[in-house]
């Protein structure tokens, strides 16, 4: 496909291209819930597979009061994190299936911390055959020890079966931590973790670790790195969203799954946690007034739609710009004032910007249709130019 933006102050117009690539993960899902919340589904490894069992799967597992349930309430439930304060200790496996509201198609699997996980009626095979990416949470602010042995067996035997799988390591409630006590708890257990790999000589076993808490935006940063990875198509949406702000002056552009504030992609400059959170309140404000003022007066109607767009000007001459890219996906800019003032162009580019993303999930349509998917790569829910949502599964 060939687009066209226009540059700023050339009036030039500049070609690009790009190619879609071939496997498929995420697409948009069918409808935008008026509540802004997931739809959840429990059961225990004995349920009989159903369709959505073949999903790719994030894994959250760890210790008993490690807050995993937390971590899932607080970026998936909008949960407050006070809230979880009061968060029952789960004793099954409790599934969650986030893609009928969100871009993002995946299944959250949360483990019961008690439960023996290798236990030999649990068959963990059939779990890490279609996981994605296993986030394994520790309490930073407990002693460590038995969770890094219980890390330790959870991702070599992981590995064992699939050795597809990202492994991600959660250092969480971080922040009951002073900074540099951070940094020492980062080293100590990335240095603990990767020595007891070595000694199973499992080197290429690659962990990644995050340092979270739900008090702040760190976990939905550290979430929206997990789901990234997990999208085949995010050089194209980094490549597009890297045209789309030089050409139109933007500082910065994040495209966000509205509904848990991840952010799928980005452009290549450096993300700085501070306009990461200025976009997600931006996200929030819109979010809000337009539940309250935005339905009709019957209550129907959704917050989000087609015609949704926003611009805050704050008072040190930065702009915030907000536009629907897809049902579920906004895109969410950082400029300044004199920028701004060239908003027709700006807005001319993000046409061509917005009409680019349909076709990269639009050309993922026809290539799933046509390829298998290959084990371990989430499915496609699939979109027409209109947003429609056709089924490809
Ligand atoms: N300070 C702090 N507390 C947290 C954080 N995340 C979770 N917690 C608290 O940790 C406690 C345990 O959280 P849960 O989410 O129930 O832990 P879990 O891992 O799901 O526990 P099980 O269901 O027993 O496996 C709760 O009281 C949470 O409020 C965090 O980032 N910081």
């Amino acid at each position: 496909a060939r687009l066209y933006f226009k540059g700023v102050g050339e009036g030039v117009n500049m070609s690009i291209q790009y190619e879609a690539p071939l496997a498929d993960s995420f697409g948009v899902a069918d409808s935008f819930p008026k509540d802004f919340g997931y739809g959840e589904e429990e059961g225990d490894l004995e349920d009989s597979p159903t369709p959505s069992d073949s999903k790719p799967r994030i894994l959250l597992m760890g210790l008993r009061r490690s807050g995993k349930s937390s971590i899932q309430k607080v970026v998936f439930h909008k949960m407050s994190p006070n809230e979880t304060l009061f968060l029952e200790s789960t004793n099954k496996i409790y599934k969650d299936d986030i893609s009928s509201s969100s871009f993002v198609n995946f299944q959250i699997w949360d483990f019961p911390g008690q439960v023996d996980f290798f236990d030999p009626t649990f068959d963990y095979e059939m779990i890490f055959r279609g996981t994605g990416a296993l986030i394994f949470v520790i309490d930073a602010q407990d002693d460590y020890v038995e969770a890094l042995s219980r890390l330790h067996l959870t991702v070599s035997r992981a590995y064992r079966v699939n050795p597809e799988i990202n492994f991600e390591v959660f250092i969480h409630k971080v922040d009951g931590l002073s900074d540099d006590h951070k940094i020492e708890t980062q080293r100590d257990i990335h240095q603990r973790a990767n020595d007891d790999l070595a000694d199973a000589s499992l080197e290429k076993l690659h962990l990644s670790f995050y340092l979270t808490s739900i008090y702040d935006h760190s976990i939905f940063e550290a979430f929206s790195k997990v789901v990234q990875k997990l999208i085949p198509q995010l050089p194209t949406l980094e490549n597009l969203l890297n045209i789309f702000i030089s050409n139109s002056g933007i500082e910065k552009a994040f495209l966000f799954d509205v509904v848990s504030k991840i952010y799928i992609a980005t452009d290549s400059s450096p993300v700085d946690m501070q306009s990461y959170e200025l976009c997600c309140d931006m996200i929030d404000v819109v979010i809000d007034v337009s539940c309250i003022y935005g339905l009709k007066e019957d209550g129907t109607g959704s917050a989000y739609d087609k015609e949704s767009m926003a611009i805050i000007r704050l008072n040190n001459t930065t702009v915030l710009y907000l536009k629907e890219v897809t049902k579920f996906l906004a895109l969410v800019c950082i400029l300044r004032e004199e920028s701004f003032e060239r908003k027709g162009l700006i807005d001319y580019n993000f046409h061509c910007f917005r009409k680019a993303i349909h076709e990269v999930f639009e050309v993922g349509i026809s290539t799933s249709r046509t390829s298998t998917q290959p084990a371990g790569t989430p499915l496609m829910k699939t979109v027409a130019l209109n947003g429609t949502p056709r089924s490809t599964v």
